[in-house]
């Protein structure tokens, strides 16, 4: 039902304080994914609903900007991002969620707290993905919030009501489900639909023998552990490793070494430096920005696809322009490798709770389908991967080796290169990491994959690596 006039206009200032904090410093303000998850849902769900409370003659005006940024607004999968951005972050760095509703993100308190409109849309966007038990947490705490709050442009309380009973009705928790029940019909009394559920719930209840059957949470697998605790850089296993001066994989190096530091031995993982200026940073950023575009890794999952990766990306050519070349002789100088032939560079961005999933970057020429192969053979597989970080992380957002136990936190102006193939040119499956989800900030990388054409007298294939 719509507001009153009175009403909608003293929700005007609540508006305008939102917007000013977010003029004063967009970057730092959208770097919090609360703050970016909440202007999201407010331009997604609440701009449509403001648009009807405009009535002409009066809002002819503002209803013509409207139409006019429409198109730019956030969409449903913007939403589902969101949302699904901050569920990520939660269940990695295992948070509260009463922590995050109140902005404490990992220890740190911000100056900010979750609406009930946006905890709820979390929690919808779970039971909607059938993730009930994890829903039900976010919905009781938008019922126990909507009770303070002013209606407004809130959510009816019957509609979290009565998604919070689904919830628990499929997680089999048949009372607290009944009693949810109980107090939509309070609500709506003749309502149909809740007479048959209170009717169904009775009838389960009876049935019932030995008590409420919960449902089994399934066992987490070592991998996922193991991702989790380096995300949180708590399986830090390097011992013995150094720093050193690398003047000698080509001769420009005897002129400018690059500061190198072991990250591990096995596989073997090294940063590099100090080897992209800030300047040269920002440049590859704004050239990136003009232009990106999502870019998803998908995994068939039985009859759904399972997002391994959520950030947008841009290809760019290594002869693009001076600085791209530039970088193209600073890889060499690093690896020593000929990038004659390969890939173009990736830039990539993480937004909120962005991540890329396990994985590994070789293809293993040997498994992937006949008609691809003709391709990937033509330039072999990826030998060895250069991940350039081109800015700082605030929190979260490590490259990992859950194998190995490496945890490297983005530092701008830092290089990590490691092997992807054995020196045999097998594939070395303990190269698996990921890109853990971004808490607070924006991580921008570049990553150079470097294929195995054109290497053969500069890393000849040996017996199998010790
Ligand atoms: O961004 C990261 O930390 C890792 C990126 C990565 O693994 C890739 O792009 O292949
Ligand atoms: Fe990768």
């Amino acid at each position: 039902m719509p507001m009153s006039w009175s009403k909608s206009c003293s929700y005007i200032p609540v508006l305008r304080a939102e917007n000013a904090k977010g003029r004063k410093d967009a970057m730092f303000y959208l770097s919090n994914p609360l703050n970016a998850h909440s202007l999201i849902r407010r331009l997604h769900q609440d701009w449509p609903k403001w648009r009807i409370y405009m009535i002409q003659p009066v809002g002819t005006v503002q209803i013509r900007n409207f139409d006019s940024w429409k198109t730019d607004l956030p969409t449903s999968t913007d939403l589902f991002d969101a949302c699904a951005g901050i569920v990520r972050i939660k269940n990695i760095y295992e948070l509260k969620v009463e922590d995050i509703i109140q902005g404490k993100i990992d220890g740190c308190q911000y100056n900010f707290s979750m609406s009930s409109t946006d905890i709820f849309a979390v929690g919808y966007h779970l039971a909607k993905r059938k993730a009930e038990l994890e829903g039900i947490q976010w919905l009781q705490e938008a019922v126990n919030r909507l009770r303070n709050e002013p209606p407004l442009l809130a959510i009816a309380e019957l509609e979290v009501l009565k998604l919070l009973a689904e919830c628990h009705l499929n997680e089999n928790k048949y009372s607290k489900a009944l009693s949810l029940v109980e107090k939509c019909l309070k609500i709506e009394p003749q309502r149909g639909y809740f007479i048959r559920l209170r009717h169904k719930i009775n009838k389960l209840i009876r049935d019932q023998t030995n008590g409420t059957i919960e449902k089994e949470k399934p066992l987490e697998k070592t991998l996922e552990k193991a991702f989790k605790l380096s995300c949180r850089g708590l399986l830090n296993t390097s011992t013995k490793l150094h720093c050193s001066y690398n003047f000698s994989t080509t001769p420009f190096l005897r002129f400018a070494p690059f500061k190198m530091e072991q990250v591990g031995l096995n596989p073997y993982v090294v940063l590099y430096h100090d080897v992209i200026s800030p300047q040269e940073s920002a440049q590859l950023i704004e050239l990136a920005a003009s232009d990106l575009k999502a870019s998803g890794v998908f995994q068939a999952k039985g009859s759904t696809f399972k997002r391994l990766r959520t950030v947008k990306a841009r290809w760019i050519k290594k002869e693009f322009n001076e600085l791209t070349k530039r970088i193209t002789r600073r890889i060499r100088d690093m690896t020593g490798f000929d990038l004659k032939e390969g890939e173009k560079f990736q830039i990539i961005n993480y937004g909120i709770g962005g991540h890329y999933n396990m994985h590994k970057d070789y293809f293993n020429l040997t498994k992937i389908p006949y008609k691809e192969v003709a391709l990937a053979k033509h330039f072999g597989d990826r030998i060895a991967t250069v991940l350039f970080y081109l800015s700082d992380v605030e929190q979260g957002g490590a490259t990992v080796f859950p194998m190995s136990g490496y945890t490297i936190y983005p530092r701008a102006g830092t290089a990590l290169l490691w092997y992807n193939l054995h020196t045999d040119g097998h594939c070395d499956p303990s190269t698996l990491h990921a890109a853990c989800p971004v808490m607070v900030g924006s991580k921008w990388v570049m990553t150079e994959w470097i294929r195995e054409r054109g290497q053969m007298f500069i890393r000849p294939c040996l017996k199998p690596s010790a």
